[in-house]
């Protein structure tokens, strides 16, 4: 058999194996990649990059279709193939710039087959044995049907296969209402597709704080059905399509058949033929490494762990952060180091766009905060835009009175969202927030009023908080 001798193993190319790959060989030590499945990364290929082409396209379609209230009278006609034809040119431009970036690595840096466990510093990869002082596992994660959507195939879709669609179908069932459904889901219902999403759950899982939650179902349900905790009583596939039966809360049974039929129920990581059994990983519950997120260290083993492959934060930026931590800390075993961890920041695309910024609102202990808010429905610029729907809710600590997170549905989010996630990283005390400029008229006015409610909430002047107590704010 053949071996070969490395520093730091980095099993997966994705985009924390990538930078896993930049953080090891900044410290100097030989470096071998391992991919079994196509270069590109999930994110340019089948994920972040083509969904949002596919919403851009369907936000092209709303704004066209619903100009009337401006007294623009226009005709839209949406051209499925050609839709279908720009999400694939741009996407296989975004991929084909990462492919490029992995073709500039030395053919000895990278290996290319299934990498798998023989102990916790030896693995093999079909066939080739590779002897590391430390391994990075960065598999990334996988759809997952569940075993009720099994008996689907013709008409099945998944994130992996849709964006491949030559023309856009007439109809398409999503099954799950979570980030990758409400995504999907709007932008061809936009493009003209007959959509229903059913949850048999509650749905809108990432968002916590049962207002914003109850904004968000409101808002969306009223564009397109959305069935959450609906009953799923039988798919099966027919000559005409899916075929499913399902009661909505109310006890009303429906029946339909769809063209196409979308599982978004979730992603699993990659650790099932990993060979993690011949390491001396300890696994939790769900199956899935201990490892400290500072570090991203498996106990205080040569093995470290990055991306959607530990299943805490599937996002691209979290998966970048987590390689470089990952990839530097494989380098320098034994002697880790705890990494920056940003405040978590998630952006949902939808219109309008969902945002939550820090713990958001489950994360924190009761008596130990308050909240301000602002329901968008008067808000300038937004009602100047049409788009005055939504519900922002902010977080702020009663110690000393700190800026904490925030959760929200409303126009441009992915912006506010961003303004106060880097408050919240700055320790910002919202008396602060409010001294920074606003501009008129901007959604970001909205905020404003959702922090100075916050601030009367907080009954700011009485805050008593000595100059030590910033070493307790958010984020240390
Ligand atoms: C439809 C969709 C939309 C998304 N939109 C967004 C968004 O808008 N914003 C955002 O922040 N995030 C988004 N995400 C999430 C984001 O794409 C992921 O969090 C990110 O791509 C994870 O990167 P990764 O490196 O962990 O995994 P990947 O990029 O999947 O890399 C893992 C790699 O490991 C390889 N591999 C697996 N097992 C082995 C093995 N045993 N041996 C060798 N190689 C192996 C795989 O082939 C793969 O190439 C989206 C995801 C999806 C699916
Ligand atoms: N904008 C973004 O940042 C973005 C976009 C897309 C994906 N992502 C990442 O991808 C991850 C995976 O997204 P996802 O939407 O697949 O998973 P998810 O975990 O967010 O949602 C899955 C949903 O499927 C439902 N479900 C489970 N079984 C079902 C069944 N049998 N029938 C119908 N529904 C069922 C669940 O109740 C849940 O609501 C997300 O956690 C997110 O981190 C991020």
């Amino acid at each position: 058999m053949k071996t070969i001798d490395v520093d730091v193993a980095i099993i997966g190319a994705g985009s924390a194996g990538l930078t896993a790959r930049r953080g090891a060989l900044k410290e100097g030590k030989s470096v071998l990649m391992i991919e079994s499945g196509p270069y590109g990364t999930t994110c340019a290929r089948v994920g972040c990059m083509p969904s949002k082409l596919l919403i851009s396209a369907a936000e092209a379609a709303f704004h066209a279709e619903h100009s009337d209230v401006f007294g623009v009278r226009s005709t839209v006609v949406v051209d499925g193939p050609a839709v279908m034809e720009r999400v694939r040119k741009e996407r296989d431009r975004f991929a084909g710039g990462v492919v490029s970036s992995v073709d500039e690595i030395p053919e000895n840096e990278k290996l290319r087959g299934h990498a798998r466990f023989l102990s916790d510093t030896s693995l093999d990869v079909d066939g080739t044995k590779v002897q590391a002082k430390a391994v990075v596992i960065a598999t990334g994660s996988s759809n997952w049907i569940p075993k009720q959507l099994q008996v689907l195939s013709k008409t099945l879709l998944t994130s992996d296969t849709i964006f491949e669609i030559p023309d856009l179908p007439r109809s398409m069932v999503v099954f799950g209402s979570g980030v990758i459904g409400l995504e999907l889901g709007q932008a061809m219902h936009r493009l003209g597709v007959r959509v229903v999403v059913l949850d048999p759950m509650e749905g809108l899982g990432f968002l916590k704080d049962p207002e914003v939650r109850e904004s968000a179902i409101s808002i969306l349900g009223k564009e397109f059905p959305l069935h959450l905790n609906a009953d799923i009583q039988s798919v099966e596939e027919t000559s005409d399509g899916a075929h499913v039966v399902w009661a909505t809360k109310d006890g009303v049974v429906h029946e339909e058949t769809f063209e196409k039929a979308l599982v978004a129920t979730g992603r699993r990581p990659n650790l099932g033929s990993l060979g993690l059994e011949n390491t001396s990983v300890e696994l939790d519950d769900k199956g899935i490494p201990k490892f400290d997120p500072r570090t991203m260290q498996i106990a205080d083993l040569p093995i470290f762990i990055a991306g959607d492959a530990n299943n805490q934060k599937a996002l691209l930026h979290e998966a970048a952060d987590e390689g470089h931590i990952a990839g530097s800390n494989a380098a320098l075993f034994p002697n880790v180091r705890a990494g920056l961890r940003r405040t978590e920041l998630m952006v949902v695309f939808t219109d309008p766009q969902i945002a939550v910024v820090g713990p958001g609102y489950s994360g924190f202990e009761a008596g130990e905060w308050e909240e301000g808010s602002i329901d968008y429905a008067s808000q300038g610029r937004a009602r100047v835009m049409a788009q005055n729907r939504g519900l922002v809710k902010i977080y702020g600590t009663r110690r000393c009175g700190f800026l904490a997170g925030a959760e929200m549905v409303g126009p441009r989010v992915e912006h506010t969202a961003h303004l106060l996630a880097w408050a919240v990283q700055s320790r910002m005390r919202v008396q602060q927030t409010l001294e920074m400029p606003f501009y008129h008229p901007v959604v970001e006015e909205g905020i404003r009023t959702a922090l100075r409610d916050l601030a009367k909430a907080l009954k700011m002047n009485e805050l008593p908080c000595q100059g030590d107590d910033l070493r307790d704010g958010p984020g240390t």
